[in-house]
């Protein structure tokens, strides 16, 4: 048996050491590569890089070759973030689809290393890349998951209309840029008629369809993409209309009990053709700061309270004061 010592060059040229430098390399997961900073071309790359995008090593032989094998949407940023921070010297790492030879893609992270030489100028860039597809699909899952949470925690689960969160920041936002703009917006409380009396009659079950039923007839009668329905709280709806006068806003609170009369539900003890009728309060402002928001939808409250109280299936308004 013979012992080399830590330089001592075997048949292939290489030192025992960089022999073993070499074995440990190509036998990582991750891919080494280094590029000649004058020349811009690989000085090395790990031979693994064919078995993970099909490009053979010898393949690679300027950055070019990186970049044009780099996803269209990657490209620019990738590559000019990486060509700064090399410049700068500074050690940096990026994430960019990689175009495999039978033209897929695949995820990849490059960490890159800047070697300087004793000048402290740039020499090379050594770097590792490491394959992250299934890292990213799941992170692409988690998101997707995220937004649907998001969608979901706006929603209301029986109508799938929106809920009084989606209401509450609808209704800021759109205050705010009402009074920023010197404009008004309405407000509809509806509240369905002698509901406690249709839950007795016909269940629970029943009522929660009833209140689905009506909560899509409600959505039928909007029409402007800014309006917004949404479940106040139980058997209770609110609509929001930006840029809308009383006058406007009267005729959408029509037009919605003018389709539930024509949707028709029996409700055997409502004195109002035995049909299931809403209630509704109606509120316009040009928001000034003098009245809060809170304070107005308790105004708009008081009109709802106030055409129970007249006998229901009935609308009554409201002009705040500005
Ligand atoms: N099925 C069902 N019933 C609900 C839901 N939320 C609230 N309710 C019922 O709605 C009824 C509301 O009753 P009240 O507040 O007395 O109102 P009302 O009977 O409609 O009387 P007026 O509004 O004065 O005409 C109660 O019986 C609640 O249990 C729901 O999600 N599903």
């Amino acid at each position: 048996m013979t012992t080399e010592s830590a330089s001592t060059p075997d048949a292939s040229g290489l030192t025992s050491d960089s022999a073993v430098y070499r074995t440990l390399l190509e036998s990582t997961r991750a891919i080494p590569w280094k590029i000649d900073w004058a020349s811009k071309r690989f000085a090395y790359i790990g031979p693994q890089i064919e078995g993970l995008l099909g490009w053979r090593a010898d393949s690679w032989v300027g950055v070019e070759d990186w970049a044009m094998r780099m996803h269209p949407d990657d490209r620019d940023h990738v590559v000019n973030f990486c060509v700064a921070q090399s410049q700068a010297g500074v050690d940096h790492e990026a994430d960019y689809r990689a175009l495999t030879k039978d033209n897929g893609y695949v995820w990849i992270r490059d960490v890159v290393h800047v070697v300087r030489n004793g000048q402290g100028e740039v020499e090379a860039l050594v770097g590792f890349m490491f394959d992250i597809t299934e890292r990213k699909k799941t992170e692409e899952k988690l998101l997707a998951l995220q937004k649907e949470l998001e969608a979901l925690s706006f929603k209301d689960g029986l109508t799938n209309i929106a809920n009084r969160r989606q209401f509450d920041a609808s209704f800021a936002l759109e205050w705010e840029s009402a009074r920023n703009h010197g404009l008004s917006l309405s407000v509809l409380l509806l509240d369905i008629d002698f509901f406690k009396q249709y839950n007795d009659l016909y269940g629970h079950v029943q009522g929660d369809r009833c209140i689905a039923d009506i909560a899509r007839t409600l959505s039928l009668a909007l029409d402007s993409p800014r309006d917004l329905v949404a479940r106040f709280g139980g058997e209770e709806f609110v609509v929001l209309l930006p840029q809308t006068d009383l006058s406007v806003a009267v005729k959408v609170a029509e037009r919605c009990q003018r389709l539930i009369r024509k949707q028709a539900i029996v409700h055997a003890q409502s004195p109002h053709e035995q049909r299931v009728t809403v209630s509704i309060g109606v509120g316009t402002i040009t928001p000034s700061g003098q009245l809060k928001p809170c304070d107005f939808i308790e105004a708009v409250d008081r009109q709802l309270y106030a055409a129970k109280s007249n006998g229901r299936n009935r609308i009554e308004t409201l002009q705040a004061p500005a």
